[in-house]
């Protein structure tokens, strides 16, 4: 059974909850309770594959979703940014979100591949007061080599439920790949090591 850990991330009031609330149970709910970090957990299948996913919903308000980006024991496999389409000033935190992730991803990985992240453009209902274009959203994650789709949770449930499928998808494969290589490497120090303590002796004979 695969482990996924997802942490949301993203403006006061984008969404989030809303989102990810629409994913696991396919339902609107308009309000939620804003000022509490929430864990969500939920089984699920992909690809024929058992998983257990959790996902952190950091409280907006604290400082807890700055320092889940910086902490160093990465404890995301991925990241979900949020903004809301009628919000600039939440587009502009999502840069600077992105932005985190990525300085702290390569200071902590070393030139591993990056962490799988998607970006979301939340409240695609309210376009008639949007503020940011969809391609600016879609550059946006191209820049960042993320995923990107702009949804409606108050509307839709579909498109959220394909990303998510997607950015989970990528996780797997992403924690397979760091699984791999943690394999590869202590079988190169395993090799050394066997080979300084036989190898020379070997040679002598
Ligand atoms: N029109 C519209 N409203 C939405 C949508 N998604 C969420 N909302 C509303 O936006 C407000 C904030 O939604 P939340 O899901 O609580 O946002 P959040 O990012 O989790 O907010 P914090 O917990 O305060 O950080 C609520 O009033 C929601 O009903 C959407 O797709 N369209």
């Amino acid at each position: 059974m695969n482990d996924i850990k997802l942490a949301l991330l993203g403006s006061e009031g984008a969404g989030k909850s809303a989102v990810l609330v629409r994913f696991l149970t396919k339902r609107f709910i308009g309000e939620y309770a804003s000022n509490t970090n929430s864990l969500y957990r939920k089984r699920l299948s992909i690809d024929g594959r058992q998983l257990n996913l959790e996902v952190f919903d950091p409280c907006s308000q604290g400082t807890e979703a700055r320092c889940i980006v910086e902490e160093p024991v990465d404890w995301a496999d991925g990241f979900v940014v949020v903004y809301n389409i009628s919000d600039r000033t939440s587009f502009i935190n999502a840069e600077n979100i992105l932005q985190q992730i990525r300085e702290t991803r390569i200071e902590n990985c070393k030139g591993e591949v990056e962490v799988p992240v998607c970006l979301v453009g939340n409240k695609q209902d309210l376009c008639h007061a949007r503020q940011v274009c969809e391609e600016e959203g879609r550059s946006l994650a191209q820049e960042n080599r993320c995923l990107f789709q702009e949804v409606s949770a108050a509307e839709s449930y579909q498109e959220i439920s394909n990303l998510f499928t997607q950015l989970i998808r990528e996780v797997m494969e992403h924690l397979k790949y760091r699984a791999d290589r943690r394999c590869y490497s202590s079988s190169k120090s395993m090799a050394k090591l066997i080979n300084n303590m036989f190898g020379k002796r070997r040679k002598s004979v």
